[in-house]
Protein backbone atom coordinates (compact mmCIF):
# COMPACT_ATOMS: atom_id res chain seq x y z
CA UNK A 1 0.00 0.00 0.00
CA UNK A 2 1.35 3.72 -0.93
CA UNK A 3 2.06 6.14 1.95
CA UNK A 4 -0.98 8.18 2.82
CA UNK A 5 -0.09 11.98 3.20
CA UNK A 6 -2.09 13.93 4.98
CA UNK A 7 -2.85 17.75 4.46
CA UNK A 8 -4.41 19.73 6.81
CA UNK A 9 -6.99 22.49 5.46
CA UNK A 10 -6.28 25.99 7.07
CA UNK A 11 -9.67 26.46 6.25
CA UNK A 12 -10.05 25.35 9.98
CA UNK A 13 -7.35 26.90 11.35
CA UNK A 14 -7.97 30.09 13.79
CA UNK A 15 -7.47 32.78 11.33
CA UNK A 16 -6.53 35.42 14.88
CA UNK A 17 -3.78 32.68 15.33
CA UNK A 18 -2.57 31.76 11.59
CA UNK A 19 1.32 31.69 12.67
CA UNK A 20 0.84 29.57 15.71
CA UNK A 21 -1.32 27.26 13.67
CA UNK A 22 1.01 27.39 11.08
CA UNK A 23 4.07 26.56 13.25
CA UNK A 24 1.84 23.56 14.65
CA UNK A 25 1.62 22.27 11.71
CA UNK A 26 5.31 22.63 11.06
CA UNK A 27 6.54 20.47 13.44
CA UNK A 28 3.49 17.95 13.08
CA UNK A 29 3.31 15.28 10.54
CA UNK A 30 1.43 16.82 8.23
CA UNK A 31 2.83 15.67 4.48
CA UNK A 32 1.11 19.02 2.70
CA UNK A 33 -0.90 22.44 3.91
CA UNK A 34 -3.95 22.25 2.34
CA UNK A 35 -5.23 26.23 1.03
CA UNK A 36 -8.74 26.36 0.45
CA UNK A 37 -9.16 29.96 -1.94
CA UNK A 38 -13.07 30.39 -3.21
CA UNK A 39 -14.49 33.27 -4.69
CA UNK A 40 -17.97 33.55 -3.26
CA UNK A 41 -19.28 32.45 -6.62
CA UNK A 42 -18.39 29.30 -7.49
CA UNK A 43 -19.31 28.36 -4.05
CA UNK A 44 -21.38 30.22 -1.79
CA UNK A 45 -18.28 31.77 1.06
CA UNK A 46 -15.03 33.48 0.57
CA UNK A 47 -12.16 32.44 2.55
CA UNK A 48 -9.10 34.42 2.22
CA UNK A 49 -7.20 36.10 -0.79
CA UNK A 50 -3.29 35.86 -1.49
CA UNK A 51 -2.18 38.49 1.48
CA UNK A 52 -3.14 35.82 3.73
CA UNK A 53 -1.71 33.00 1.74
CA UNK A 54 1.60 34.92 1.56
CA UNK A 55 1.73 34.88 5.02
CA UNK A 56 1.02 31.68 5.30
CA UNK A 57 3.53 30.63 2.98
CA UNK A 58 6.35 33.35 4.61
CA UNK A 59 5.75 30.75 7.99
CA UNK A 60 5.05 27.47 6.31
CA UNK A 61 7.80 24.50 5.94
CA UNK A 62 5.91 22.42 4.22
CA UNK A 63 4.70 22.54 0.81
CA UNK A 64 1.61 24.19 0.28
CA UNK A 65 -1.74 22.02 -1.60
CA UNK A 66 -3.64 25.43 -3.35
CA UNK A 67 -7.81 23.82 -3.83
CA UNK A 68 -9.10 26.66 -5.98
CA UNK A 69 -12.80 26.57 -5.59
CA UNK A 70 -13.50 29.79 -8.25
CA UNK A 71 -15.46 30.41 -11.35
CA UNK A 72 -12.57 31.12 -13.26
CA UNK A 73 -8.69 29.95 -12.05
CA UNK A 74 -6.63 31.35 -14.86
CA UNK A 75 -6.25 35.02 -13.36
CA UNK A 76 -5.26 33.05 -9.88
CA UNK A 77 -2.37 30.66 -11.30
CA UNK A 78 0.61 32.71 -11.13
CA UNK A 79 -0.44 34.83 -7.95
CA UNK A 80 -0.68 30.37 -6.10
CA UNK A 81 2.57 29.54 -7.36
CA UNK A 82 4.11 33.13 -5.89
CA UNK A 83 2.48 32.22 -2.67
CA UNK A 84 4.95 28.94 -2.56
CA UNK A 85 2.41 26.34 -3.89
CA UNK A 86 3.48 23.08 -5.16
CA UNK A 87 0.19 21.73 -6.39
CA UNK A 88 -2.55 23.50 -7.92
CA UNK A 89 -5.99 21.75 -8.18
CA UNK A 90 -8.53 23.38 -10.27
CA UNK A 91 -12.07 22.24 -10.68
CA UNK A 92 -13.44 20.34 -13.11
CA UNK A 93 -16.79 22.03 -13.05
CA UNK A 94 -15.39 25.35 -13.39
CA UNK A 95 -12.65 24.97 -16.28
CA UNK A 96 -14.11 25.48 -19.65
CA UNK A 97 -10.74 24.37 -20.90
CA UNK A 98 -9.31 22.06 -18.54
CA UNK A 99 -6.31 20.51 -20.90
CA UNK A 100 -5.29 24.79 -21.09
CA UNK A 101 -5.56 25.22 -17.78
CA UNK A 102 -3.64 22.36 -16.54
CA UNK A 103 -0.66 23.28 -19.23
CA UNK A 104 0.05 26.81 -17.33
CA UNK A 105 -0.19 24.79 -14.49
CA UNK A 106 2.68 23.19 -15.02
CA UNK A 107 4.67 25.81 -17.55
CA UNK A 108 4.41 27.55 -13.86
CA UNK A 109 6.65 24.56 -12.56
CA UNK A 110 3.96 23.55 -9.90
CA UNK A 111 1.98 19.80 -10.22
CA UNK A 112 -1.43 20.40 -11.80
CA UNK A 113 -4.64 18.73 -9.91
CA UNK A 114 -8.54 18.12 -10.55
CA UNK A 115 -11.15 18.26 -8.45
CA UNK A 116 -14.71 16.82 -8.72
CA UNK A 117 -17.52 17.88 -6.79
CA UNK A 118 -19.69 14.87 -5.38
CA UNK A 119 -22.05 14.33 -8.27
CA UNK A 120 -19.31 14.39 -10.99
CA UNK A 121 -18.16 11.33 -12.31
CA UNK A 122 -15.18 9.79 -12.14
CA UNK A 123 -15.14 9.15 -15.78
CA UNK A 124 -14.71 12.63 -16.98
CA UNK A 125 -11.43 12.37 -15.97
CA UNK A 126 -10.46 9.60 -18.49
CA UNK A 127 -9.39 11.96 -20.99
CA UNK A 128 -7.19 14.17 -18.83
CA UNK A 129 -5.77 11.50 -16.30
CA UNK A 130 -2.68 11.30 -17.77
CA UNK A 131 -1.69 14.63 -17.72
CA UNK A 132 -2.38 15.69 -13.84
CA UNK A 133 -0.61 14.64 -10.99
CA UNK A 134 -3.68 15.15 -9.08
CA UNK A 135 -7.21 13.95 -9.02
CA UNK A 136 -8.98 15.51 -5.75
CA UNK A 137 -12.69 13.80 -4.90
CA UNK A 138 -14.69 16.35 -2.94
CA UNK A 139 -16.22 13.76 -0.37
CA UNK A 140 -18.63 17.10 1.10
CA UNK A 141 -20.45 19.95 -1.32
CA UNK A 142 -17.58 22.50 -1.32
CA UNK A 143 -17.37 25.91 0.21
CA UNK A 144 -17.43 25.22 4.02
CA UNK A 145 -15.78 23.69 6.33
CA UNK A 146 -17.26 20.82 9.17
CA UNK A 147 -19.43 19.20 6.99
CA UNK A 148 -20.68 15.42 6.43
CA UNK A 149 -18.77 13.08 4.63
CA UNK A 150 -20.82 11.84 1.66
CA UNK A 151 -20.51 7.61 2.04
CA UNK A 152 -20.70 7.17 -1.52
CA UNK A 153 -17.07 9.23 -2.06
CA UNK A 154 -15.79 5.53 -1.49
CA UNK A 155 -17.18 3.98 -4.60
CA UNK A 156 -15.49 6.80 -6.28
CA UNK A 157 -12.66 6.53 -4.99
CA UNK A 158 -12.67 2.51 -5.82
CA UNK A 159 -13.38 3.77 -9.58
CA UNK A 160 -10.57 6.55 -9.72
CA UNK A 161 -8.19 3.91 -8.81
CA UNK A 162 -8.77 1.71 -10.84
CA UNK A 163 -8.78 4.10 -13.66
CA UNK A 164 -5.10 5.32 -12.12
CA UNK A 165 -3.71 2.15 -11.76
CA UNK A 166 -4.12 1.76 -15.51
CA UNK A 167 -2.79 4.71 -16.67
CA UNK A 168 -1.58 7.09 -14.14
CA UNK A 169 0.13 4.75 -11.19
CA UNK A 170 1.54 7.68 -9.42
CA UNK A 171 -1.96 9.98 -9.36
CA UNK A 172 -2.06 11.51 -6.23
CA UNK A 173 -5.68 10.58 -4.98
CA UNK A 174 -6.87 13.29 -2.58
CA UNK A 175 -10.03 13.29 -0.59
CA UNK A 176 -11.58 16.42 0.60
CA UNK A 177 -14.26 16.70 2.86
CA UNK A 178 -15.80 15.49 6.46
CA UNK A 179 -12.37 13.36 6.88
CA UNK A 180 -11.98 11.41 10.22
CA UNK A 181 -10.82 8.46 11.62
CA UNK A 182 -14.09 6.98 11.09
CA UNK A 183 -14.09 7.10 7.13
CA UNK A 184 -9.93 7.25 6.54
CA UNK A 185 -8.96 3.93 6.64
CA UNK A 186 -11.87 2.66 4.14
CA UNK A 187 -11.05 5.70 1.94
CA UNK A 188 -6.98 4.19 1.86
CA UNK A 189 -8.47 0.89 1.56
CA UNK A 190 -10.14 1.95 -1.58
CA UNK A 191 -6.96 3.91 -3.43
CA UNK A 192 -7.26 7.12 -2.05
CA UNK A 193 -3.51 8.22 -0.87
CA UNK A 194 -4.07 11.94 0.30
CA UNK A 195 -6.26 13.21 3.12
CA UNK A 196 -7.39 16.69 3.42
CA UNK A 197 -9.23 17.43 6.91
CA UNK A 198 -9.80 20.82 8.59
CA UNK A 199 -12.39 20.18 11.79
CA UNK A 200 -10.95 16.52 12.47
CA UNK A 201 -7.68 18.16 13.30
CA UNK A 202 -7.93 21.88 14.67
CA UNK A 203 -10.84 21.09 16.42
CA UNK A 204 -9.15 18.08 17.89
CA UNK A 205 -8.06 18.41 21.42
CA UNK A 206 -3.93 17.58 20.05
CA UNK A 207 -3.95 18.30 16.23
CA UNK A 208 -0.22 16.55 16.20
CA UNK A 209 -1.63 13.86 17.77
CA UNK A 210 -4.78 13.85 15.14
CA UNK A 211 -2.42 14.01 12.12
CA UNK A 212 -0.10 10.78 13.55
CA UNK A 213 -3.38 9.00 13.56
CA UNK A 214 -4.65 9.66 10.25
CA UNK A 215 -1.43 8.70 8.88
CA UNK A 216 -1.19 5.47 10.17
CA UNK A 217 -4.72 4.53 9.06
O1 LIG B 1 -12.56 22.40 0.45
C1 LIG B 1 -13.03 22.33 1.54
C2 LIG B 1 -14.37 22.86 1.82
O2 LIG B 1 -14.92 23.30 0.64
C3 LIG B 1 -12.25 21.66 2.59
O3 LIG B 1 -10.85 21.71 2.39
C4 LIG B 1 -12.58 21.88 4.01
O4 LIG B 1 -11.71 22.80 4.61
C5 LIG B 1 -12.48 20.57 4.73
O5 LIG B 1 -12.89 20.79 6.02
P1 LIG B 1 -13.44 19.63 6.95
O6 LIG B 1 -14.64 19.05 6.25
O7 LIG B 1 -12.32 18.64 7.07
O8 LIG B 1 -13.77 20.37 8.19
Amino acid sequence: MKECLVSPSMLAADFANIQRDVEMLNSSEADYIHIDIMDGVFVPNISFGFPVTEAIARHAKKPLDFHLMVKDATPYLEACRDSGAEIITVHYEACTHLHRTIMAIHELGAKAGVALNPHTPVAVLEEIIDHIDLALIMSVNPGFGGQKFIPHTFAKVEKLAAMAEKTNPDLLIEIDGGVTSENARELVQKGANMLVAGSFVFKSENPQDTIHSLKRV
